[in-house]
Formats: C-alpha cells, sequence, structure tokens
C-alpha cells in the first residue's frame, strides 16, 4: 500500500514538473544532506530495494522463531541457556542440534553438549574473577573485556603477570615512596613558622620536627633495611645517625662480597676475570681454543690450550692459573716473609706468577729443560706445553723398566739443579717427583714459582731439602750409583761440606757464619736485595715499569 502511495505521488509531481522529492522514503526536503538531494532514478531500483528489505524481515523472523525452540528446549531441559554472542554460526547450529538431541534425551547423556556449557560457564566466571582482580590492581578502573576470547584474555594477563613479578621490587619500592610522600610533615619553606599554642616561631631545627622528619627519612630507606613502620613515631638524631652508618657499612660490605665472589676462582679456576684473559689471548691469535683442565695443583689450576691442528707439539700450550684465594700460601711464608712484594696481600698472586715467568725465563735462557715461557697476564701465565695430545707424566708415575733409563733420568735432574745454582743462580725450593716431568726420555722441570735466588738467606737450606727429595726418589726406584747428599750439594755449590756429618747442620752454620761476603748486605737486608734483583731481572726483561698499571 505504501509502495503504490509513494509511487502516485512521485507520477503527479513528474507529470505537474513539480521537483521531484529526493527521496523515496518520504523524508523532508529540508533534510539538506547530500543523499537526500540526490534523486532515485528507477522504479526497479526501488522494487529492488523493498525485496531486498522484506527478504531480510523473513531472514530475522525466522533467526528470532529459532532461537525461540532453543529457548523453549533448554528450558524444558532445566538448563539456563547462556549468550552466544561470541560463538559463530556453526557454533550454533551445532548447539542447536545438541539440543534438539537433548529435548529427545530426557537423561541428559548428550555429554558433549553438557561439557560445552559447562566449560563456557567456567570460562566466564574465571573471567569475571580476573577482570575483578584487575580492577583491584589498576585502582578500581575495571576494563571490559566484551567480545574478547577469553583465552587470549588468559594468555595477556599471564604475560603482564610475569613482567609485573620482574618490576615487583620496583613497584613496592614506589608505592612506598608515593604513601610517604602523602605523609610529608607541612612545614613551610622559609625554615620557620608560627607555633600553634602561639608562643612565638618554631625553626626547622626543633626536635620534635626534626625526630618525625628522621622516621620519614628512615622509611626511604632500601626495602632491605628492615626498618619496621615508624611512621607517626620520632626518631632522634643520633639514633638516624646510627641506622644511616650502618646502612653505608653494609652498602660497602656487600660491594666487597661481590667483588670477592667475582674473584674468586671456582674448582676450576676459571672465574670472570680469568675468563676476558683467555678470551683475549684467543683474540690475539695466540691460542685459538682451550681443551681442558691437566691438573689441579694446591694454588693453581693448569689448562691445555691448543693452536692450529695441534699436529705438532709447538701447537700445544700449557696455561697455569693462580687461584685468588691466599689460604695456599700458608705453608709458602719461609720463601714470602722476606720478599719485599709479599708486604702487599693483594698483589701476591699476580707476584707468584710473575715470579714464576721471571724464573721459567731465566732457565729458557739458559736453555734448561722447561717450559717456555710465552705470556702473562695478572695471574695467568702462558707456557708451552711439555707433550703432545696429553701433557707428560710426572717422574712420579713412570713405571721403570730399564735401569738406563733411570741412571740417565738422574743425571739429567742433577744436571737441572747444578745449572740452576751456577748458570741462573737459582735454587729450586719445591723440587721432587712431583715437580719433573718426564717426555721422550728426558726430564723437564716445572712449577718455579718459588725458586730462589742464591741470595736469598736460606737458599742453601732450600737446595738441601731439594736434594734430600730427589736422592730419595731415586733411591726408592733403584737407581744405582747414586752420590750421598754431601757429595751432590758440594758438586752443585762447589763448598767442601764434610761427609760424615749432618749436611742439614753444617749448612745451616755455613749460612749464619761463613756466607760469602758479597751476600752479607744482602743477607741483612734481604728484601731490599730481593727487590734489586726484581728490577735487575725486569730491566733484562725490557718490561716497563708501567706494565703494572695498565
Ligand atoms: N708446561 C706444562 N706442560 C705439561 N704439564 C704441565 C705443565 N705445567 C704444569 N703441568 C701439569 O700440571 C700439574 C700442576 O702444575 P704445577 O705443579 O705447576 O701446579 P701447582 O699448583 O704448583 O701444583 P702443586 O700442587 O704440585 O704445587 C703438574 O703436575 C703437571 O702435571
Amino acid at each position: 500500500m505504501e509502495i503504490n502511495r509513494r509511487l502516485l505521488q512521485f507520477d503527479n509531481n513528474m507529470a505537474e514538473g513539480l521537483p521531484v522529492r529526493s527521496s523515496a522514503w518520504g523524508r523532508k526536503s529540508s533534510e539538506k544532506s547530500e543523499e537526500n538531494e540526490r534523486p532515485i532514478l528507477s522504479f526497479a531500483e526501488i522494487m529492488s530495494q523493498e525485496l531486498a528489505n522484506s527478504l531480510q524481515e523473513v531472514d530475522l523472523n525466522e533467526q528470532a522463531r529459532e532461537n525461540a525452540e532453543i529457548e523453549r528446549i533448554l528450558k524444558q531441559a532445566g538448563i539456563d541457556h547462556v549468550s552466544t554472542s561470541e560463538t559463530s554460526d556453526s557454533d550454533t547450529s551445532r548447539d542447536y542440534e545438541l539440543a534438539l538431541q537433548l529435548s529427545e534425551d530426557p537423561d541428559c547423556s548428550v555429554d558433549e553438549f553438557l561439557a560445552k556449557q559447562m566449560q563456557r560457564e567456567f570460562d566466564r566466571e574465571l573471567e569475571l574473577e580476573r577482570q575483578f582482580e584487575k580492577s583491584k590492581a589498576n585502582g578500581g578502573v575495571a576494563k571490559a573485556v566484551v567480545g574478547h576470547d577469553p583465552y587470549n584474555y588468559f594468555h595477556e594477563e599471564e604475560e603482564e603477570l610475569e613482567e609485573s613479578s620482574d618490576d615487583d621490587e620496583d613497584f613496592r619500592e614506589m608505592a612506598t615512596n608515593m604513601l610517604y610522600d602523602y605523609q610529608k610533615p607541612d612545614f613551610p619553606a622559609c625554615g620557620f613558622r608560627k607555633d600553634i599554642s602561639g608562643n612565638g616561631i618554631i625553626t626547622k631545627h626543633d626536635k620534635e620536627i626534626n625526630a618525625a622528619k628522621n622516621c620519614e627519612r628512615a622509611m626511604h630507606f632500601p626495602l632491605d633495611v628492615q626498618t619496621g613502620d615508624v611512621i607517626g613515631e620520632k626518631l632522634n638524631n643520633k639514633v638516624f645517625n646510627h641506622l644511616k652508618t650502618h646502612l653505608k657499612l653494609e652498602n660497602k660490605r656487600q660491594a666487597r662480597l661481590k667483588d670477592k665472589d667475582e674473584k674468586a676462582t671456582s674448582e676450576a679456576n676459571v672465574d670472570a676475570q680469568t675468563r676476558l684473559i683467555l678470551f683475549k689471548w684467543i683474540n690475539a691469535q695466540e691460542i685459538d681454543r682451550i681443551d681442558g683442565i691437566i691438573a689441579t695443583g694446591k694454588e693453581s689450576a693448569v689448562l691445555q690450550a691448543c693452536k692450529g691442528l695441534g699436529t705438532s707439539a709447538d701447537d700445544h700450550f700449557a696455561i697455569k692459573v693462580y687461584k685468588m684465594t691466599l689460604d695456599n700460601f700458608k705453608n709458602r711464608v719461609a720463601y714470602v716473609k722476606d720478599d719485599f712484594r709479599f708486604k702487599n696481600p693483594r698483589r701476591v698472586m699476580k707476584v707468584w706468577a710473575e715470579k714464576e715467568f721471571l724464573n721459567l725465563k731465566r732457565l729458557h735462557r739458559a736453555e734448561i729443560r722447561c717450559p717456555r715461557p710465552i705470556e702473562l697476564k695478572k695471574h695467568v701465565l702462558l707456557m708451552s706445553m711439555i707433550g703432545d695430545e696429553e701433557a707428560a707424566p710426572r717422574l712420579k708415575n713412570i713405571i721403570w723398566r730399564e735401569e738406563e733409563l733411570k741412571i740417565k733420568a738422574y743425571d739429567q735432574v742433577q744436571e737441572i739443579m747444578s745449572r740452576m745454582f751456577k748458570e741462573c743462580k737459582l735454587v729450586h725450593g719445591d723440587l721432587s717427583e712431583f715437580n719433573l716431568l718426564y717426555y721422550h726420555e728426558d726430564v723437564f722441570v716445572i712449577d718455579v714459582a718459588q725458586a730462589v735466588d742464591i741470595s736469598h738467606p736460606h737458599s742453601l737450606v732450600f737446595l738441601v731439602r731439594d736434594i734430600e727429595n730427589v736422592l730419595n726418589f731415586f733411591h726408592k726406584i733403584d737407581t744405582p750409583n747414586l752420590p750421598t747428599p754431601t757429595k751432590l750439594f758440594n758438586d752443585i755449590t762447589d763448598l767442601d761440606m764434610v761427609e760424615g756429618k749432618n749436611l742439614l747442620v753444617q749448612v745451616d752454620t755455613f749460612e749464619v757464619e761463613n756466607r760469602n761476603q758479597t751476600h752479607k748486605h744482602d743477607k741483612a737486608k734481604p728484601a731490599d736485595a730481593e727487590f734489586q734483583r726484581y728490577e735487575e731481572e725486569r730491566r733484562l726483561q725490557n718490561s716497563s715499569p708501567a706494565h703494572d698499571y695498565n
């Protein structure tokens, strides 16, 4: 009817030459929008729009009827229908089918439908709970999650929680600050104000005000300082200053502990500082890789390193990393007590490594069989490895089958001791089958960190001990034709100790009374003498005195 009426009016207007109304649906011509002014061009267009609308209306009616039917069936089954705004069309039709089955199945055996309903209910409740929690955390501002997939939502929530746990400490500190900022006593910046009781003025130095301010400051201490809640309390200046001093000392102590942790040498002795040195050598192509640990001793760990393919013996290196704790040096008192370099215990490790480096250089210059020193950085010493694929064994671990080999080995050890004394002016001080390596039927001396210059007041006593260790070992493995300790001592030192008397007593007496005149001064001031020789040695190495500080 409406269509016919409008069509009639359209035709009349056209016939009377009146302007055609801008809208076929009877909108007022006073509405001057562009759309309104656009004329409807054809009857067919109007008809098709009408048809589309009527079809849509039919669709909506059918949908409403279907929904009413589902509601009715669910009610019959005693189930409240949950809004399906978030479910897809296919879900709805599947639900519908299931609901139909359910209506025909009064025993409620359509498990899928029931499970789905229960899951939805559970999700909805969980979501509401999370929203509530979140709104509490955001200061009561709840976020609407309409149309939000609950699974995405939970995921976001979990991520947020993770982040927030990282920043937990910061957040708590900020919250505490905000809380106590609010509590600031209201005292003017000019430094004084009128007393409320009307008796003169109160300055900012007032005891009561200071005590309250101290509390406020104490609440600003870092969170790990357990001040407790002192809001509204009073702390006098003395107590507050005590607290502050304690805090400073504690901070310093913590920093020291952290420092110690970083420097402490682990079982494998590869702490952060050592790793850095090793990386530097790798970058400088001194070595290509670290192959493992050769041994861990009392005072160091020795690592095995390699360069290139490692096919020749020259491609293998030993890296001695000194332990950074001083505990292991207790038994080294005799070597270090008169040495100026050990007056500063922090330098001990570095000096010990440096001593080994310089002593190895002396031996190497004299072509005594020992590792070739290559580089020294702080407490880490790079030297050639005695051995090829594997480090050479110590004399102690050799199984001796031929007598000649034992004799040859002994002769080499005697030669090492003699040449160390005569050519290098050194006494090993810890020579034994543990510090002598055996490689291709040759003996090599290692571990010369504690070796002392013959100017050392006890160098001869150390030599006697070395001689006894060596002879004891070769006696143990039944080496024939071994000399007596006195004979060996005289051979090495060119002194004239008497056979049949206790060698150690003679040497001790000699050191006190008959020591070489040129060493008398050294003996009176051993630290100065050591320092002088140390400087000479460094000059020989062309090493700059600034080296220590770079
Ligand atoms: N240049 C090297 N080539 C091969 N092996 C080596 C080398 N230097 C050290 N080693 C091995 O590492 C072990 C420990 O070395 P060293 O004796 O120098 O360390 P240390 O800490 O003084 O040990 P100790 O507990 O014997 O005093 C040695 O017994 C030896 O087996």
